[in-house]
């Protein structure tokens, strides 16, 4: 049964006729509508990952979601995560409904350019009243967030306040509001968007970082990884050339330097119906994906010492790299907290017990059941990390007999159009 009333059911049957010529023209119709989009509007190259033009990712993530759009146009209910987390991404970029229109014009003017003939008037209204449909839906989200904002609609100025290096690779920045205005709270889990002008490009260009500590009134946290552009571990890397952002943060910009930072947003957080609660909690990251889940744990340490079970479950590729190492030991002496750390490679003075406890990527297999608190069905597992290592933690705890609805990730991207 169509769960889409704002369509009739023959706009659906040629927008789902449709799904075989996505799958196969998808990527060159993104391609294509992102070239001629950002010819006509250079503006709009502050709002887009510029290498992830460059390397054809948004292309195809944006092929991906049409596909996945056309697919479900009958039983829309199954993207509303999908849209759930899009929208955030929007709100934190300060997206607005005239940008839906230029978006919707060039989309449309892409197909037909691709498709040449094969674009009837009829498949083309469909498309047409299918983008406005979910185009509309997107809007009243995102106008829903602002409206949430507290009055924070634009990018605002911050200052780095403090500077702190975690690792070889992870430098902490402490953002304090320049209005010197106490700041709004967060999920912890959430990430800002922060703009910088990137000399290189003659453009600014905006990056979503997690915020790694608790909510606190007077600055934001945010960890950040330097993006050497090297990322072989991951088959399909987020991260193919020197970031443009991450590099400058860790080589040019110093305290009392300026940014510009949106309002935190997104929708992988701990809710504060779990920080209350004793909910036994396990967190499992890897890499710089320990940002979010330190921000859950400074908060679930600070708010709820008692008898909250907490697991703290991390690898890194080495424990030079392993940020905030001192304080997760710290934590962990003066709050019940369980620390596991993985290293995939030891040197000959790390002590195991100390530094790490098991050699090796994140696995599971190597805990006992009762340190991953198995037996309690209330358990909840937040994970955060290169995306096969989330999709591989999942798999592994479905595995151990644990529901799907008590596993929480984020996957950015939907990788592409399946084959
Ligand atoms: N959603 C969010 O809020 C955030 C997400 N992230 C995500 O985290 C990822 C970046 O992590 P980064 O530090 O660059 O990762 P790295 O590639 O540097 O790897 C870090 C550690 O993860 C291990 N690892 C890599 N792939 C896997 C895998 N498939 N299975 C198990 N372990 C694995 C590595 O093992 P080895 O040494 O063997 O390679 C290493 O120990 C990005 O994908 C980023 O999007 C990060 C921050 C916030």
């Amino acid at each position: 049964m169509s769960s889409n009333p704002g369509m009739t059911s023959d706009q659906i049957a040629v927008i789902k006729a449709t799904v075989p010529v996505l799958a196969q023209h998808g990527n060159t119709i993104t391609t294509v509508f992102y070239r001629n989009m950002l010819e006509a509007h250079p503006e709009l190259n502050t709002i887009f990952n510029t290498p992830n033009q460059v390397n054809g990712h948004q292309p195809r993530a944006l092929a991906g979601a049409l596909y996945a759009y056309a697919s479900h146009i009958d039983d829309l209910g199954a993207l509303s995560s999908a849209v759930e987390l899009i929208c955030n991404k929007h709100a934190s970029l300060y997206i607005q409904p005239d940008h839906y229109k230029i978006v919707g014009k060039y989309l449309l003017e892409a197909m037909g350019e691709v498709l040449g003939a094969a674009l009837t008037p009829e498949i083309l209204d469909a498309w047409a009243t299918a983008y406005w449909q979910l185009a509309d839906l997107m809007i009243g989200r995102e106008k829903q967030l602002y409206e949430q904002s507290e009055g924070w609609t634009d990018w605002r100025d911050f200052k780095i306040a403090n500077k702190v290096k975690e690792s070889e690779e992870i430098t902490s920045f402490y953002l304090a509001p320049v209005d010197g205005k106490p700041l709004p709270t967060f999920q912890p889990g959430q990430y800002i968007s922060v703009q910088a002008y990137v000399p290189a490009l003659h453009y600014a260009q905006a990056r979503q970082y997690s915020l790694s500590d608790q909510p606190k009134p007077d600055y934001y946290r945010i960890s950040v990884k330097k993006e050497s552009g090297i990322n072989s571990a991951d088959p399909a890397p987020a991260v193919t050339q020197p970031g443009y952002i991450s590099n400058l943060l860790h080589d040019t910009f110093n305290i009392g330097d300026t940014l510009q930072v949106s309002h935190p947003y997104g929708d992988f957080f701990l809710p504060t119906s779990k920080t209350e609660t004793s909910t036994p909690i396990v967190l499992i990251s890897a890499g710089v994906g320990l940002t979010p889940l330190t921000s859950m744990v400074n908060t679930l340490t600070s708010q709820a010492p008692g008898n909250r079970k907490l697991h703290f479950i991390h690898g890194a590729r080495t424990s030079a790299g392993r940020a905030f190492k001192d304080h997760i030991d710290q934590l962990s002496i003066s709050s019940p907290i369980q620390a596991t750390f993985f290293t995939s490679i030891p040197t000959e003075d790390d002590k195991q017990g100390t530094d790490y406890h098991h050699v090796g990527r994140v696995d599971l297999n190597k805990l006992d059941d009762k340190d991953l608190f198995l037996d309690d069905n209330q358990t909840e597992y937040y994970i955060c990390g290169p995306e096969r290592f989330m999709t591989d933690i999942e798999s592994s705890l479905k595995a151990k007999g644990v529901a799907a609805d008590r596993i929480k990730m984020e996957l950015f991207g939907t990788g592409g159009i399946p084959h």
